[in-house]
């Protein structure tokens, strides 16, 4: 799909990957609408954005993900002041191992209300023109994490939707490609938090040592692999990316 001209919805854009998402997203001629539960980092990351990109290319709005309300506000919102939206780009997660059912209402909820939403607002059957939804996942949404066994869940279960929306059988009634990004470790304010609301002690620790022995990986490699995905990926297609290594297609047993 060509990202020049499209409009673009990012969930969790106000900081960390999302914001990273946006920025080269609009530095290729996107429109972006940054869709956040923070709405004072949000507004602060729009008014960066828009003094570069200017007025009329990003706005913020007020989300909450695991609300239908709030995401069906964004969307008309969008429609409203930047056009019809072509992309949705779920982004918005969390890593809490105390509170194990809130990670799933926004990890997976999100990506699922959104995803569903995305169809019955762009799909060609709904009247819509088509469109693409990414869904952020993780490299441990394909591979086990001992660290965070819920999250890893959330993270698989999207690889589950991508793989099964994701089929043409879909896209051949809707025009709306599903597809996911799975991305390695990212030293954003993710980590720190799920350190706060480890699954155990002895996680924290071991977390703690994992994390400082690996490569480096900025969000600016994973933004770019966004692009890759969006601008060649199939539909149901997931994209990893690693530190020091080309992004690499996983293979889904999707069987026709
Ligand atoms: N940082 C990492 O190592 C990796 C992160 N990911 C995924 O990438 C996505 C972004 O993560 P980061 O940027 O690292 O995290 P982050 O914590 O820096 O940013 C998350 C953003 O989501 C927003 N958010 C949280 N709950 C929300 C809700 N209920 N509704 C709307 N917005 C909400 C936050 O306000 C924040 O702006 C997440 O889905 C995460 O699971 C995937 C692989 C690696
Ligand atoms: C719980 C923190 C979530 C951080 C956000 C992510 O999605 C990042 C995931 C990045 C890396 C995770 C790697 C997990 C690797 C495990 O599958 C395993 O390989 C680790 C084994 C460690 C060991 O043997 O000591």
């Amino acid at each position: 799909m060509e990202i020049k001209g499209s409009v673009i919805i990012i969930t969790g854009a106000a900081r960390g990957l999302g914001k990273a998402f946006a920025e080269a997203l609009l530095d290729r001629g996107a429109k972006i609408c940054v869709a956040d539960i923070d709405s004072e980092q949000g507004q602060s990351t729009v008014a960066e954005l828009q003094a570069k990109h200017g007025e009329d290319s990003v706005i913020f709005v007020s989300c909450n993900v695991t609300s239908d309300d709030d995401f069906k506000a964004v969307w008309d919102a969008t429609v409203e002041k930047l056009g019809p939206v072509n992309v949705l780009i779920n982004n918005a997660g969390i890593g809490n191992e105390q509170e194990w059912d809130k990670t799933v209402a926004v990890n997976l909820g999100g990506c699922m209300r959104g995803t569903l939403l995305a169809l019955d607002r762009m799909g060609t059957n709904k009247g819509g023109s088509g469109g693409v939804v990414v869904n952020i996942s993780s490299i441990v949404g394909v591979k086990a994490n001992p660290f965070g066994p819920v999250y890893s869940a959330t993270k698989h279960a999207i690889i589950g939707l991508v793989r099964s929306l994701g089929h043409d059988f879909h896209f051949k009634i809707s025009g709306v490609k599903v597809q996911a990004l799975c991305p390695s470790l990212v030293k954003t304010e993710l980590l720190a938090n799920s350190m706060k609301k480890a699954f155990s002690p002895e996680v924290v620790q071991a977390l703690s040592k994992f994390s400082s022995g690996l490569k480096d990986l900025t969000s600016e490699t994973v933004a770019n692999s966004l692009v890759k995905l969006l601008e060649e990926g199939r539909n149901g297609a997931c994209l990893v990316v690693e530190a020091e290594k080309d992004p690499y297609y996983v293979e889904a047993p999707i069987s026709s």
